[in-house]
C-alpha cells in the first residue's frame, strides 16, 4: 500500500461516527477518514514494548531476534516502545531540567534564540507559532531545536577531513549555544542527550538493516554524518475553552507524520501522545517509564517500498501539568535553503546521499513503486505540499483574517492550492492588522520567500496565480510594514534562478526534458517581475541596484527561437521603464531640459514600434490589465503631497497605465478615479497632472458618446479591446506631455474618429 493509500484507506467518510482529517504528505493533501470516538489506550499488540538491549550483544542471533520484533512493529503500526536502550537516566534527567530552565524563562530571553533569526531553522519557536495540521488548531507548543554539528559528534575525529560535498549540507548554527549561554549547563546537558541518542540511533539503524534483510552495515556509511536533530518540546496545558468558539480541534501538536528515517521520542509521564491506527481510531500511546517511543518516518516508508509504515500521530495536553517531550529525529529534514533555492537532506542519511527503493524490498510481486529520490527532491515534494515550516502558523493565523475580510473573493482552498498566493495575501494584509510584531511580519516574509523560491524552481507551466503572487510581491512590497527589502528579494530570487538553471542541465537526474521551454518561461517571469519592479522604483527615489543585471538578463529572451511578440513587448517596456529610471537618477540629464528626455522616449518608440503595434494575446492583455490596475491603485494610494513632488515621469507611467486600461477596459472604475485624482491634485491647469486628467476625461467622453462606456464591469473574457492603434495612445500621451494649447490640437487630429473605433 502506498503512503497515499494508507492515508486514504478506510471506509466511507459519510458513515456514522466518522469524520475526515486532512493530512499533508509529500504527495499532496490527502483526506483520511477517522473515527469520532474518543481515543482509547493502545494494546501491547498495537504498540509493543521491545527490549532492545540485545542489540548490543555479540551474538548475531540476539540482534536478529530484536530485528524480527522491530520488523513486525514497523510493518504493522509503525510504532513501538523501546526499553533497554541504555541511555542513562541522568543524561535524560539533565536534558529535561535544561529544557525546563529554558522554557520557564521570560519570552524576551527566549527571543534571543528565536528561530526567525536562524538561517537553518535552528532555535526557539514561540507558543502557537506553528500549525502542524491545517484543519486543527495552532500547536499549543513551544520548541527548541538544533541540528547535526560534526564538532559535537564523538564519532568524528577530525572535522577538517569531512568531504566538502557532505560539509556543504551541514545546517548547524552556533548561535543556539551562544544565545543560551545565560543557562550555564544548557549546552552541555542538551548536547549530552543528543550524543547519547545519536550513538543509539547508529546502533539501531544496523538492526533496521537486519529487519530489512540487508547486511547489518548497509546504512553505516550513509549515516556517518546524519541530519540528526533534537527538539525540546514544551506543551503548556491547553485551556478547556480552546477551540470551543471556532469548532477547530485544539491540539498540542497537530496530526502529522514524521519525515525522516525514524524518530526516538522521550516523553514525560503526563501523557498526550496519540497514534492513528489503520482503522482511523486514535490510540493513546501512554508514557511507559524507562522507554522511548520509536516511529517510522516517511522517507523510510518510501525506500522500503511501503513495507514499513509511517504513522500519523499528534499530541494533546489536557492535563493540568505542563508536558515535555524530547524527540530525536534521525534526522530531521532540512528546511528550505532560500539563499540558493535548494533543500537538502531530510532522510537521516548523509547530506549528499540519494536512495532508491532498497533491493530487499523489491521482488517479482513487488516492483519498486518509487524512483530513487535525492534528499533535495524529497524535501521539495513535501515542502510543496506542506506548510510545516516556520512562519506558517502566522500565515494561517492572519490567513483567517484575510479570509474573513475577503470571504467573497477568495476560494476556499486557496491556502492549500495556492500557498504562495495565500501567503502573499497574508503578508500584504498583515500591515492592516493592528500591532502586528516585527517578528511575526518577518516570519511571514520568510515564508513567502521560501514559497516563492519553490515556485521559481518548479518546472513549467508556472500557473497564473504564482505569477500573480510574484507580481503582487514586487509591486506592493515597498509598502509592506515589514519593509521588505525588495531589491534583495528580487536579487536573491534572481540568484536562485541562476543557481538552478545549471542544475537542470547538468546531472542526468535533474535534467529537465524541455530545458529550453522552462528557461523561456522563467525569463518571461523575470521580465514581468523586472517590469513591475522598475515601475515601482520610479518615483520612490530608490535606485535599483540590480537594474542593469535585470535588463541584461531580460534581453536573453529575444535570443529564443520560441520567443513571441509578447516577450519582445514586455522587454521593450522593461527598457522603457529602466531608461526612465536611469534618467531620473541622473539629474544632470534632466536639468538640460525635458526635450532630451522626450527625444529619448521617441527614439525608444521608433525602435520598438513594430512590436508595440502588434495585436495582443489574451495572456498579454490580462497581464497588461493587471499591471495597469496595480499601477493605478498604487498611484491612488499615495498621499497628494508626495505625488506633487514627483517628477513628470511618474505621471507618464501613470497615464501609460491608464491608457492601457482605457484600451482594454474603458469602464474600469480605476480610470475615473485616476482622472479625478489627477485633476484634483493639479495645482493649475498647466500642470502635467491636469493635462493627463483632461486626456482621460476626453477619452471617456468619447467612449460614452459611442455607447461603449457601461456602468457595469464586463466579464473579462468578453472584453474587446478598443480598436485604436498603439500610435494613438502614444500620441495622446505625448501630446499630454506638452502644454495644453499645443496638445489639444495635435491630439484632436490624431485619430480619425474615435467613436467609430469603439464597439
Ligand atoms: O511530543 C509528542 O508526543 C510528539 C512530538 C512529535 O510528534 C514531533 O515532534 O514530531
Ligand atoms: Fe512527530
Amino acid at each position: 500500500m502506498s503512503v497515499t493509500e494508507v492515508l486514504k484507506q478506510s471506509s466511507d467518510p459519510e458513515s456514522e461516527g466518522r469524520t475526515v482529517l486532512k493530512l499533508t504528505t509529500a504527495y499532496g493533501l490527502v483526506d483520511r477518514s477517522i473515527k469520532t470516538s474518543p481515543p482509547r489506550d493502545a494494546t501491547p499488540e498495537e504498540i509493543p514494548i521491545i527490549n532492545i538491549s540485545r542489540i548490543f550483544s555479540d551474538e548475531p542471533a540476539a540482534r536478529h531476534a530484536v530485528a524480527e520484533e522491530i520488523k513486525k512493529a514497523a510493518t504493522t503500526s509503525g510504532f513501538f516502545y523501546m526499553s533497554g536502550h541504555g541511555i542513562p537516566d541522568e543524561v535524560i534527567g539533565a536534558a529535561l531540567e535544561a529544557a525546563k530552565d529554558f522554557f520557564h524563562q521570560p519570552q524576551d530571553i527566549k527571543q534571543r534564540v528565536n528561530q526567525a533569526a536562524s538561517k537553518w531553522f535552528n532555535g526557539w519557536n514561540g507558543p502557537k507559532s506553528h500549525r502542524a495540521n491545517a484543519v486543527e488548531s495552532l500547536d499549543h507548543r513551544e520548541s527548541f531545536g538544533f541540528r547535526y554539528d560534526p564538532r559535537y559528534d564523538p564519532a568524528v575525529e577530525d572535522v577538517d577531513t569531512i568531504p566538502e560535498e557532505i560539509k556543504a549540507g551541514f545546517r548547524a548554527e552556533e548561535y543556539c549555544w551562544t544565545q543560551t549561554s545565560n543557562l550555564p549547563h544548557f549546552k552541555q546537558d542538551v548536547l549530552d542527550y543528543w550524543r547519547a541518542c545519536l550513538a543509539l540511533a547508529r546502533q539501531l539503524i544496523r538492526i533496521f538493516a537486519l529487519a530489512l534483510d540487508l547486511p547489518e552495515n548497509y546504512f553505516d556509511e550513509k549515516t556517518s554524518h546524519p541530519d540528526a536533530a533534537v527538539a525540546l518540546n514544551y506543551y503548556p496545558t491547553i485551556p478547556e475553552s480552546a477551540g470551543k468558539d471556532t469548532g477547530v480541534e485544539a491540539v498540542s501538536i497537530g496530526s502529522h507524520t514524521d519525515l525522516q528515517f525514524f524518530t526516538m521520542l522521550w516523553q514525560d509521564q503526563n501523557g498526550g501522545l496519540q497514534v492513528l491506527n489503520r482503522d482511523g481510531q486514535w490510540l493513546n500511546a501512554k508514557p511507559i517509564e524507562g522507554t522511548f517511543v520509536v516511529n517510522i518516518g516517511d522517507y523510510l516508508m518510501r525506500i522500503t517500498n511501503d513495507r514499513f509504515v509511517s504513522t500519523v500521530h499528534r499530541a494533546k495536553n489536557f492535563t493540568n501539568n505542563e508536558r515535555f517531550s524530547m524527540p530525536f529525529f534521525f534526522g530531521m529534514y532540512s528546511k528550505f535553503d532560500d539563499q540558493i533555492g535548494l533543500a537538502n537532506l531530510n532522510s537521516g542519511f548523509n547530506f549528499n546521499e540519494t536512495c532508491g527503493v532498497l533491493p530487499s524490498c523489491i521482488d517479482e510481486n513487488h516492483p519498486a513503486k518509487y524512483e530513487p529520490v535525492s534528499c533535495a527532491e524529497w524535501v521539495h515534494l513535501r515542502f510543496k505540499a506542506s506548510n510545516l515550516e516556520g512562519g506558517s502558523g502566522f500565515v494561517r493565523h492572519y490567513g483567517v483574517w484575510v479570509s474573513l475580510k475577503h470571504s467573497n473573493d477568495l476560494p476556499d482552498n486557496l491556502e492549500n492550492e495556492q500557498p504562495l498566493l495565500f501567503s502573499t495575501a497574508c503578508l500584504l494584509a498583515s500591515r492592516f492588522v493592528p500591532s502586528i510584531s516585527k517578528t511575526v511580519g518577518h516570519e511571514m516574509y520568510l515564508m513567502v520567500r521560501r514559497l516563492a523560491a519553490c515556485v521559481v524552481l518548479k518546472p513549467p507551466p508556472l500557473d497564473y496565480e504564482s505569477l500573480q503572487s510574484l507580481l503582487l510581491l514586487s509591486m506592493f512590497s515597498p509598502t509592506v510594514q515589514t519593509a521588505m527589502p525588495i531589491d534583495s528579494w528580487v536579487m536573491s530570487a534572481l540568484a536562485i534562478n541562476h543557481a538552478t538553471l545549471p542544475l537542470n542541465i547538468s546531472g542526468s537526474q535533474h535534467a529537465h526534458p524541455d530545458f529550453s521551454e522552462m528557461r523561456l518561461k522563467r525569463l518571461r517571469i523575470w521580465n514581468g517581475l523586472c517590469l513591475t519592479h522598475i515601475q515601482f522604483s520610479i518615483g520612490n527615489g530608490r535606485q535599483s541596484m540590480v537594474q542593469k543585471a535585470f535588463v541584461d538578463y531580460c534581453s536573453q529572451i529575444l535570443s529564443f527561437p520560441e520567443a513571441i511578440c509578447e516577450d519582445a513587448r514586455l522587454f521593450a517596456e522593461v527598457l522603457l521603464y529602466s531608461g526612465t529610471e536611469n534618467l531620473l537618477n541622473h539629474s544632470d540629464v534632466l536639468c538640460e531640459g525635458e526635450t532630451i528626455v522626450f527625444d529619448d522616449l521617441v527614439q525608444w518608440k521608433t525602435t520598438w514600434n513594430h512590436i508595440l503595434a502588434q495585436s495582443s494575446s489574451a495572456t498579454l492583455r490580462n497581464a497588461a490589465l493587471e499591471t495597469s490596475r496595480g499601477i493605478l491603485s498604487y498611484f491612488l494610494e499615495l498621499d497628494f503631497s508626495v505625488v506633487l513632488d514627483m517628477p513628470d515621469y511618474y505621471f507618464f507611467i501613470t497615464i501609460y497605465a491608464a491608457l492601457t486600461l482605457c484600451k482594454f477596459d474603458i469602464s474600469e472604475p480605476l480610470i475615473t478615479a485616476t482622472q479625478t485624482c489627477l485633476m484634483d491634485l493639479a495645482p493649475n491647469d498647466e500642470h502635467i497632472a491636469f493635462r493627463f486628467g483632461t486626456v482621460l476625461e476626453e477619452i471617456r467622453r468619447k467612449a460614452a458618446a459611442a455607447g461603449t462606456l457601461t456602468t457595469q464591469m464586463r466579464p473579462e473574457d468578453q472584453m474587446e479591446p478598443l480598436m485604436w492603434n498603439d500610435n494613438y495612445a502614444w500620441d495622446v500621451m505625448m501630446a499630454g506631455l506638452y502644454p495644453l494649447d499645443v496638445a489639444v490640437t495635435e491630439w484632436e487630429d490624431a485619430p480619425p474618429d474615435i467613436g467609430e473605433t469603439f464597439h
